[in-house]
């Protein structure tokens, strides 16, 4: 099978030949430059409208050429289907695209495919790398976020909660008063560069970058070099990404990280998440940089699979889409493999190693993404190790705050009525706590509708009491033994890992609390909706109807700026 794909979502004119036997791809690509500033969408149409018509001959000369006018044997189109990319992107931009994909197709006489771009930014990956299931990150410029393969479709497991990553570091550069893109420039510029501290901020698996960049505007007005605002740009920003994927990796049980979009032709990003997959013994792969940034190249070869399994749209039906998500695109292309395991009753941690099936795991070690925790007995010994992707400093700080927190928000949790462990002892320079052995499995390993329910509930006393947990998913949740549900009617769900916990009394941040909690859920269960509806009931019946309110506006957030 021979497809032509076609890209323009917003600044890359692009069109492309993926021959599927030869596994061979050429790309034949039109980057739009403003002259100031960042993209104008009404500049960035221009450009589509000049030069799609072009790349797609350019494309086409090289099919002729390739295969001969008619295709190989002397009577057929040169390429099977045409695909183009439906969206996201800038609406202008889109629409070109697709009216320039519509005329092709129906001139050759061949299927049309709509291809998601941010699939074809992950599939390419995949399809490069030989991964069966892997996590994805995407690191492009509208957006950045984690996906894995469960049930039929790509699920968010975590994604930014404001601009996409490149997007922030192109206002960092704008401010600056640099050309467009920014990204290269900052990249440039940091090898010059000394750390300087600046926000960092990851709740679960989201994580947002307003806070880092007007940081990092501000510290440049301050007359900070402005060398040193660019490494630590990246420092921070791709250890954020780093880590989110690295928890991703953990709560899945995934062994395989592809990353994909045009802030991934980084070179310090591609390192930091090798390095953390090394550590953990994961595998991972970056396509080569004519794959990563905005090409035609991965909607061909997205295109090429859709079509063999018969995923073709009618003309009538080809309508684009400048808010197509990932999470909405039935996967028609993949058998049913999943990426998120509903991890072993043994603990539920990574491996668990060591532990045996009930997870009352006599002298084992567990693993999260960040700690590892060591079980004696009635106790546990959690350590915070020190991680070799991070910056020395931002290391040192994240393990003490992080250790320093968890000790705290365990004991007000308690106070507020939510079962935690005791904290037997704190090593703030070890990063190291011991506390109380509870429960004998994770949550996510036993997740019904009552206990969704009463982490809901949970969750509304902790937020009663101002307390936010920062990371509740089904992993952080112990559910009590027999001795446990004895002692108390409720049978005891205990919180744990509070590492990225804070007081707070802002709606917003209980608001999304909430979201990373039915996040992990939806991820990972396969009746995803009862359990989030249960969490809902129970967060009704004890806590503050408006963040219910609040919720809803939280998970339309800042998607595609
Ligand atoms: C919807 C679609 O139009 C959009 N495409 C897009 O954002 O183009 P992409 O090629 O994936 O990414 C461009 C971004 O990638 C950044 N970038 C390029 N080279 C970089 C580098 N060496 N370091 C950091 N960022 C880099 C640029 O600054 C820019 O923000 C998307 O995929 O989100
Ligand atoms: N007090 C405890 N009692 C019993 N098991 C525990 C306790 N604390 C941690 N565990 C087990 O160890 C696992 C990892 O602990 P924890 O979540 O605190 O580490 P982490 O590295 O911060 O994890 P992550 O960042 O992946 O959520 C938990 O999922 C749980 O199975
Ligand atoms: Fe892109």
């Amino acid at each position: 099978m021979r497809v032509l794909g076609v890209e323009g979502t917003a600044w890359c004119a692009s069109a492309a030949v993926f021959d599927a036997e030869a596994d061979s791809v050429c790309i034949e690509s039109d980057p739009y430059e403003p002259d100031s500033g960042g993209i104008h969408p009404r500049e960035a149409a221009e450009h589509m409208g000049d030069s799609i018509p072009r790349v797609i001959e350019a494309a086409l000369e090289h099919a002729r050429e390739e295969y001969g006018e008619d295709g190989n044997d002397g009577d057929g189109p040169p390429v099977d289907a045409v695909a183009f990319s439906r969206g996201p992107g800038l609406g202008p931009c889109l629409r070109i695209v697709a009216t320039a994909a519509r005329a092709l197709a129906r001139t050759l006489g061949v299927p049309l495919v709509g291809v998601n771009h941010m699939l074809a930014h992950l599939e390419i990956g995949r399809h490069r790398a030989g991964f069966d299931s892997p996590v994805c990150l995407n690191a492009s410029g509208a957006n950045a976020h984690l996906l894995g393969f469960h049930d039929g479709r790509y699920r968010v497991l975590g994604e930014t909660m404001d601009t996409g990553v490149g997007n922030a570091l192109d206002k960092f550069t704008r401010h600056v008063g640099w050309s467009h893109p920014g990204g290269p420039k900052i990249e440039q510029h940091a090898r010059d560069g000394e750390f300087v501290d600046l926000p960092y901020v990851v709740k679960g698996m989201d994580f947002s970058f307003s806070g880092i960049m007007s940081a990092a505007k501000a510290a440049y007005d301050d007359g900070v070099p402005v060398e040193d605002v660019c490494f630590s740009l990246q420092e921070h920003v791709f250890a954020m990404l780093t880590e989110v994927a690295e928890r991703a990796l953990s709560l899945t049980g995934t062994d395989e990280l592809v990353l994909g979009g045009g802030v991934a032709q980084n070179a310090r990003l591609r390192e930091m998440l090798e390095s953390m997959c090394a550590e953990r013994g994961a595998d991972f792969h970056a396509p080569e940089p004519r794959f990563l940034r905005d090409n035609a190249g991965m909607i061909a070869v997205l295109g090429a699979k859709m079509a063999a399994a018969g995923d073709t749209v009618a003309v009538e039906d080809s309508a684009i889409d400048p808010d197509f998500r990932p999470d909405q695109v039935p996967v028609t292309w993949r058998s049913g493999e999943s990426v998120a395991r509903v991890p072993s009753a043994a603990g539920g941690s990574d491996e668990g190693r060591g532990s045996d099936e009930d997870g009352d795991a006599g002298g084992a070690d567990l693993r999260g993404a960040e700690a590892t925790v060591e079980v004696r007995g009635a106790e546990v010994v959690k350590r915070r190790l020190p991680k070799g992707y991070r910056h020395p400093e931002l290391d040192a700080t994240l393990r003490r705050d992080r250790t320093v927190a968890e000790a705290r928000l365990l004991a007000a949790a308690r106070e507020a009525g939510v079962p935690t462990p005791l904290v037997h002892d704190v090593d703030v320079p070890g990063a190291t706590l011991a506390m109380q052995f509870v429960g004998e499995c994770d949550l996510a390993a036993a997740l019904t509708p009552d206990r969704a329910r009463t982490v809901g509930e949970h969750l509304a006393r902790l937020h009663d009491a101002g307390i936010v947990h920062g990371d509740p998913t089904t992993r952080n949740v112990r559910v009590g033994g027999e001795d446990e549900r004895r002692a108390r009617a409720d049978g005891r769900l205990f919180c744990i890992d509070f590492g990225l916990g804070f007081s707070s009394d802002h709606v917003e941040d209980y608001a999304m609390d909430l979201h990373v909690f039915e996040q992990s859920i939806e991820g990972t269960a396969s009746d995803p909706e009862s359990l989030v509806a249960a969490v809902e009931d129970g967060y009704r019946a004890v806590g503050d109807p408006a963040v219910l309110e609040r919720l809803r506006g939280v998970e339309g957030r800042g998607r595609y700026q």
